[in-house]
């Protein structure tokens, strides 16, 4: 690709990338491996010897994945028939098209780590469908349900913070509602640090009251687009006809407290009318320990729904009726479980980038997003964002990332080298956040 600076890798020893592929992405595959363990008495209480034997291959199967990481071993193709095998295949050809003779093979560390990062994951999703009558089974279910569980009271604190909120609405003024606006975001953005792949799937539950620390957290976000958000959807607003649509779209990430933020987010714009239709992007294999699946999405309403809490079951109740309405509707496309950056999304998913033109705006939740949006790269700090999507705009956009991988653009002259010589993990911690916006101003 003509312009563009190297993708980060493994083969920068010491290296985030490096790291991850080293000691993260083995520790995952492990808590896999004994996540599937534990529900062997499951397995055969529901599908007898058969369910037990297939606990064994998924195993064995995913035993010698960590091998073949651990080991540094080629990188090999898909065998499974599966939506997408075929263009994983074609995609790990042209991977090895980058690689000269004398590199040899596609792997682990010396492969672009965002295409091995994503190969893990799917070659977890081949180990499963591989194992009928298990295939059905999500590794990663477990952790995010905890990852709900355990945010209960940060989840009430929401609720109750919107439900307040949407009953004194209507008589907000514009800077009250911007205001409004701005404190969803943020708690919106915050809610991205709960993410169990930095974590190795070590709990990252939300246990502080994320309301009322909004204050404290601001000097953490190095870039902040958000009057442009307000101005975009406001002038919408204003000058829409009766019938039409404002729909924002959201590209979600993580399931647990993420996925509750970006609902209640989501909530505010319909109740302020600053939008009449969110549109919801999610997962369709497991994917990255915690990113939110169909399953997630409707088993996360449903217990919001049926919580022991008013305010909690009257966001829940409205969630569902919403999805009823047409209001909201969840996607499912299986381009956002692919290795591409989202440049290649025109030629590699067409449908999917005519259907994001049609978003008034698109919101993309999180690091792995913002990762694919920009390549993966290893871009000077004070690259223009516009610049770094390599022609990738179907919509004015907004990235909400907090900084969990060594890539960032579109800060000020002097802004990440000040921040790599003061605090050297300021970028991989999910410490730092951005709003960072590309359309027309
Ligand atoms: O997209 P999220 O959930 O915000 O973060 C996902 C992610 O940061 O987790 C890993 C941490 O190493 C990275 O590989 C990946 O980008
Ligand atoms: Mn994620």
């Amino acid at each position: 690709m003509a312009g563009v600076p190297a993708s980060l890798s493994g083969r920068d020893v010491g290296s985030f990338a490096y790291l991850t592929v080293k000691d993260r992405i083995p520790q995952i595959l492990t808590k896999v491996i004994d996540t599937l363990h534990r529900h062997k008495s499951e397995f055969f209480e529901k599908h007898g010897e058969e369910g037990v034997e297939a606990e064994k291959k998924a195993i064995s199967l995913l035993s010698k994945l960590r091998n073949e990481l651990q080991t540094d071993k080629p990188i090999i193709p898909l065998v499974e028939k599966f939506v997408d095998t075929d263009i994983w295949n074609q995609y790990l050809e042209y991977q090895q098209s980058l690689i000269n003779e004398s590199d040899g093979k596609s792997r682990w560390f010396y492969s672009p780590w965002l295409f091995v990062e994503c190969y893990m994951y799917r070659r977890i999703h081949e180990a499963i469908i591989q194992s009928p009558p298990i295939n059905y089974f999500d590794v990663f279910k477990e952790s995010k349900e905890q990852n709900f569980y355990e945010s209960q009271e940060s989840i009430i604190a929401l609720c109750t913070h919107l439900q307040q909120l949407i009953t004194t609405i209507e008589d907000l003024d514009e800077n009250q509602l911007k205001d409004e606006f701005f404190k969803l975001l943020q708690i919106s953005l915050w809610g991205n640090k709960c993410d169990l792949s930095l974590s190795g799937g070590e709990s990252r539950s939300q246990k502080t009251d994320v309301v009322n620390s909004l204050e404290n957290l601001k000097p953490f976000i190095l870039v902040n687009d958000v009057e442009h958000l307000w101005s975009l959807l406001r002038n919408c607003k204003k000058t829409r006809e009766k019938a039409s649509v404002i729909s924002v779209y959201i590209v979600l990430d993580n399931s647990g407290f993420e996925l509750v933020t970006d609902l209640i987010l989501a909530n505010f714009l319909l109740s302020s009318k600053l939008a009449t239709e969110v549109h919801f992007y999610g997962k369709m294999i497991p994917w990255f320990v915690s990113d939110t699946t169909i399953h997630d999405f409707n088993w996360l309403i449903e217990q919001v729904k049926h919580a022991n809490h008013k305010w909690m079951s009257k966001c829940g109740a409205d969630w569902e009726d919403y999805i009823k309405m047409g209001k909201w509707v969840y996607h499912d496309h299986i381009f956002w479980t692919l290795p591409h950056e989202y440049c290649a999304m025109p030629q590699v998913a067409p449908d999917l980038y005519a259907e994001l033109q049609k978003a008034h705006l698109i919101l993309f939740k999180g690091d792995l997003n913002y990762r694919k949006l920009t390549g993966d790269r290893k871009w000077e700090f004070s690259v223009p964002f516009h610049q770094a999507l390599n022609g990738f705009h179907p919509a004015p956009l907004c990235a909400i990332r907090t900084l969990k991988a060594e890539t960032q653009v579109g800060l000020q002259p002097g802004q990440g080298e000040q921040l790599m010589a003061s605090e050297p993990s300021w970028w991989t911690t999910g410490k730092y956040g951005i709003f960072q916006y590309d359309g027309p101003l």
